[in-house]
Protein backbone atom coordinates (compact mmCIF):
# COMPACT_ATOMS: atom_id res chain seq x y z
CA UNK A 1 0.00 0.00 0.00
CA UNK A 2 1.73 3.08 -1.47
CA UNK A 3 2.18 6.61 1.14
CA UNK A 4 1.31 9.13 -1.61
CA UNK A 5 -0.99 11.77 -0.50
CA UNK A 6 -1.90 13.41 -4.05
CA UNK A 7 -5.94 11.84 -3.46
CA UNK A 8 -8.43 12.51 -0.53
CA UNK A 9 -7.63 9.84 2.20
CA UNK A 10 -9.77 6.14 1.61
CA UNK A 11 -12.61 6.40 3.77
CA UNK A 12 -15.09 3.41 5.36
CA UNK A 13 -18.60 5.65 5.06
CA UNK A 14 -21.44 5.30 5.72
CA UNK A 15 -24.23 3.89 8.86
CA UNK A 16 -23.04 0.24 8.59
CA UNK A 17 -19.59 0.95 9.54
CA UNK A 18 -20.18 0.41 13.39
CA UNK A 19 -22.02 -2.84 12.69
CA UNK A 20 -19.33 -4.06 10.18
CA UNK A 21 -16.97 -3.34 12.66
CA UNK A 22 -18.68 -5.43 15.63
CA UNK A 23 -18.95 -8.17 13.02
CA UNK A 24 -15.21 -8.20 12.31
CA UNK A 25 -14.27 -7.71 15.65
CA UNK A 26 -16.63 -11.27 16.75
CA UNK A 27 -14.83 -12.94 13.80
CA UNK A 28 -11.39 -12.38 15.44
CA UNK A 29 -12.48 -13.44 17.92
CA UNK A 30 -14.59 -16.70 17.11
CA UNK A 31 -10.58 -17.60 15.90
CA UNK A 32 -9.20 -17.28 19.43
CA UNK A 33 -7.65 -13.68 18.57
CA UNK A 34 -9.50 -11.39 20.38
CA UNK A 35 -8.76 -13.23 24.17
CA UNK A 36 -9.83 -11.77 27.37
CA UNK A 37 -10.79 -8.22 26.02
CA UNK A 38 -7.84 -7.91 23.86
CA UNK A 39 -7.45 -6.50 20.34
CA UNK A 40 -9.43 -3.28 18.61
CA UNK A 41 -10.54 -2.62 15.48
CA UNK A 42 -11.42 0.68 13.55
CA UNK A 43 -12.73 2.40 9.80
CA UNK A 44 -11.54 6.13 8.97
CA UNK A 45 -15.28 6.84 8.34
CA UNK A 46 -14.69 10.41 6.83
CA UNK A 47 -11.03 12.25 6.43
CA UNK A 48 -11.06 13.76 9.58
CA UNK A 49 -12.71 10.83 11.83
CA UNK A 50 -11.75 7.66 12.56
CA UNK A 51 -14.41 4.87 13.71
CA UNK A 52 -12.67 2.92 16.97
CA UNK A 53 -13.95 -0.04 19.48
CA UNK A 54 -14.11 1.21 22.65
CA UNK A 55 -11.75 0.29 25.34
CA UNK A 56 -11.63 -2.73 27.59
CA UNK A 57 -15.11 -4.45 25.92
CA UNK A 58 -15.79 -8.02 25.48
CA UNK A 59 -14.66 -8.36 21.71
CA UNK A 60 -16.87 -11.26 21.09
CA UNK A 61 -19.89 -9.25 21.91
CA UNK A 62 -18.96 -6.62 20.49
CA UNK A 63 -22.53 -4.52 19.44
CA UNK A 64 -22.54 -0.75 17.35
CA UNK A 65 -22.92 1.00 20.92
CA UNK A 66 -19.28 -0.47 21.93
CA UNK A 67 -17.59 2.28 19.24
CA UNK A 68 -15.80 5.69 19.63
CA UNK A 69 -15.88 8.21 16.39
CA UNK A 70 -12.73 10.28 16.99
CA UNK A 71 -10.83 13.18 16.06
CA UNK A 72 -7.98 11.42 13.46
CA UNK A 73 -5.86 13.94 14.46
CA UNK A 74 -6.06 13.76 17.94
CA UNK A 75 -7.72 10.61 18.91
CA UNK A 76 -9.92 12.62 21.05
CA UNK A 77 -13.75 11.52 21.09
CA UNK A 78 -16.27 13.70 19.02
CA UNK A 79 -18.53 13.68 22.29
CA UNK A 80 -17.98 13.79 25.68
CA UNK A 81 -20.57 11.33 26.72
CA UNK A 82 -19.80 8.33 25.08
CA UNK A 83 -17.31 5.17 25.87
CA UNK A 84 -13.20 5.36 26.15
CA UNK A 85 -12.00 5.21 22.74
CA UNK A 86 -9.14 2.07 22.83
CA UNK A 87 -5.70 2.71 24.62
CA UNK A 88 -4.14 1.58 21.69
CA UNK A 89 -6.04 4.20 19.39
CA UNK A 90 -2.81 6.22 19.16
CA UNK A 91 -1.44 3.21 17.17
CA UNK A 92 -4.40 3.05 14.51
CA UNK A 93 -3.78 7.16 13.80
CA UNK A 94 -0.66 6.44 13.04
CA UNK A 95 -1.37 3.90 10.50
CA UNK A 96 -4.03 6.33 9.16
CA UNK A 97 -1.58 9.10 9.06
CA UNK A 98 1.14 7.13 7.17
CA UNK A 99 -1.42 5.42 4.63
CA UNK A 100 -3.63 7.40 2.97
CA UNK A 101 -4.96 4.26 0.97
CA UNK A 102 -5.99 2.64 4.42
CA UNK A 103 -9.74 2.74 5.87
CA UNK A 104 -9.35 0.22 8.15
CA UNK A 105 -7.11 -1.40 11.11
CA UNK A 106 -7.07 -4.62 13.23
CA UNK A 107 -5.02 -4.99 16.06
CA UNK A 108 -5.21 -8.91 17.74
CA UNK A 109 -3.50 -10.72 20.02
CA UNK A 110 -3.26 -13.93 17.60
CA UNK A 111 -0.69 -16.32 19.33
CA UNK A 112 1.28 -17.20 16.32
CA UNK A 113 2.33 -13.79 15.63
CA UNK A 114 2.45 -12.89 18.83
CA UNK A 115 4.78 -15.71 19.71
CA UNK A 116 7.24 -15.36 16.63
CA UNK A 117 7.42 -11.76 17.67
CA UNK A 118 8.66 -12.52 21.45
CA UNK A 119 10.61 -14.88 20.41
CA UNK A 120 12.58 -12.38 17.66
CA UNK A 121 12.88 -9.30 19.85
CA UNK A 122 14.19 -12.22 22.70
CA UNK A 123 16.66 -12.74 20.10
CA UNK A 124 17.87 -9.18 19.88
CA UNK A 125 15.99 -8.14 16.69
CA UNK A 126 13.37 -5.78 15.55
CA UNK A 127 12.54 -7.47 12.55
CA UNK A 128 11.07 -10.28 10.81
CA UNK A 129 11.92 -11.51 7.54
CA UNK A 130 9.64 -14.00 5.76
CA UNK A 131 11.14 -15.40 2.63
CA UNK A 132 9.33 -18.10 0.00
CA UNK A 133 5.63 -18.48 1.43
CA UNK A 134 3.72 -17.90 -1.41
CA UNK A 135 1.25 -16.68 1.12
CA UNK A 136 3.57 -13.39 1.29
CA UNK A 137 1.59 -12.45 -2.09
CA UNK A 138 -1.28 -11.69 0.29
CA UNK A 139 0.45 -9.46 1.57
CA UNK A 140 0.66 -7.08 -1.46
CA UNK A 141 4.08 -8.62 -2.04
CA UNK A 142 5.65 -9.75 -5.54
CA UNK A 143 8.98 -10.11 -4.64
CA UNK A 144 8.79 -13.07 -2.60
CA UNK A 145 10.07 -11.29 0.40
CA UNK A 146 8.69 -9.05 3.28
CA UNK A 147 10.08 -7.19 6.37
CA UNK A 148 8.02 -6.88 9.17
CA UNK A 149 9.21 -4.14 12.32
CA UNK A 150 8.70 -5.92 15.52
CA UNK A 151 8.26 -2.71 17.98
CA UNK A 152 8.55 -2.57 21.60
CA UNK A 153 6.05 -3.02 23.80
CA UNK A 154 6.49 0.00 26.12
CA UNK A 155 4.07 1.01 28.67
CA UNK A 156 3.13 4.01 27.14
CA UNK A 157 0.93 3.51 24.02
CA UNK A 158 1.71 6.64 21.95
CA UNK A 159 6.04 5.39 22.02
CA UNK A 160 4.91 2.28 20.41
CA UNK A 161 2.98 4.71 17.92
CA UNK A 162 6.25 7.31 17.51
CA UNK A 163 7.93 3.63 16.93
CA UNK A 164 5.68 2.46 14.03
CA UNK A 165 6.19 6.52 12.66
CA UNK A 166 9.67 5.94 12.58
CA UNK A 167 9.96 2.91 10.79
CA UNK A 168 7.09 3.77 8.54
CA UNK A 169 9.75 6.69 7.56
CA UNK A 170 12.25 4.13 6.64
CA UNK A 171 12.89 2.10 3.81
CA UNK A 172 9.27 2.17 1.40
CA UNK A 173 9.82 -1.40 0.34
CA UNK A 174 9.12 -2.34 3.41
CA UNK A 175 6.27 -0.24 3.85
CA UNK A 176 2.94 -2.35 5.53
CA UNK A 177 0.56 -3.53 5.76
CA UNK A 178 1.61 -5.34 8.99
CA UNK A 179 3.28 -4.85 12.21
CA UNK A 180 4.36 -6.61 15.46
CA UNK A 181 4.11 -5.92 18.89
CA UNK A 182 6.94 -8.19 20.89
CA UNK A 183 5.06 -9.40 23.55
CA UNK A 184 1.71 -8.27 22.40
CA UNK A 185 -0.01 -8.66 18.99
CA UNK A 186 -0.32 -7.93 15.75
CA UNK A 187 -1.60 -5.12 13.39
CA UNK A 188 -2.83 -5.15 9.83
CA UNK A 189 -4.41 -2.67 7.72
CA UNK A 190 -6.22 -2.53 4.62
CA UNK A 191 -8.70 0.05 1.96
CA UNK A 192 -11.29 -1.89 3.98
CA UNK A 193 -12.15 -4.09 6.96
CA UNK A 194 -11.86 -7.61 5.28
CA UNK A 195 -8.92 -6.65 3.53
CA UNK A 196 -7.16 -5.48 6.83
CA UNK A 197 -8.71 -8.96 8.38
CA UNK A 198 -7.22 -11.02 5.40
CA UNK A 199 -3.87 -9.04 5.75
CA UNK A 200 -4.22 -10.24 10.05
CA UNK A 201 -4.75 -13.80 8.57
CA UNK A 202 -1.72 -14.05 5.96
CA UNK A 203 0.39 -12.93 8.82
CA UNK A 204 -0.47 -14.69 11.32
CA UNK A 205 -0.30 -18.06 8.87
CA UNK A 206 2.76 -16.95 8.12
CA UNK A 207 3.92 -17.03 11.54
CA UNK A 208 2.98 -19.93 12.23
CA UNK A 209 4.49 -21.67 9.21
CA UNK A 210 8.02 -19.81 10.42
CA UNK A 211 7.23 -21.15 14.27
CA UNK A 212 6.25 -24.84 12.33
CA UNK A 213 9.63 -24.65 10.16
CA UNK A 214 11.95 -23.51 13.13
CA UNK A 215 13.59 -20.57 10.85
C1 LIG B 1 -6.69 -7.00 27.86
S1 LIG B 1 -5.44 -6.80 26.69
C2 LIG B 1 -4.61 -5.27 27.15
C3 LIG B 1 -4.90 -4.11 26.23
C4 LIG B 1 -4.63 -4.48 24.81
O1 LIG B 1 -3.52 -4.86 24.46
C5 LIG B 1 -5.69 -4.47 23.83
O2 LIG B 1 -5.45 -4.85 22.67
C6 LIG B 1 -7.06 -3.99 24.14
O3 LIG B 1 -7.09 -2.65 24.49
P1 LIG B 1 -8.44 -1.81 24.34
O4 LIG B 1 -8.20 -0.57 25.15
O5 LIG B 1 -8.61 -1.53 22.88
O6 LIG B 1 -9.57 -2.67 24.85
ZN1 LIG C 1 -3.30 -5.07 22.25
Amino acid sequence: MSATFETAPATHPGPQAAAELADASRRLYRRGWLEGTSGNLSVRTSPDRILITASGRDKGELTPADTVAVDAASGLPVRDDGPRPSAETSIHLAVYRRFPRCAAVVHAHSPYATALASREAGRGRSTVRFDDFELIKGLGRTDGRLVVPVLTNWPEVPRIAADAEDWFAGDPRHAGPVLLIAYHGATAWGTDLRQARNHLECLEELSRLTLLLDR
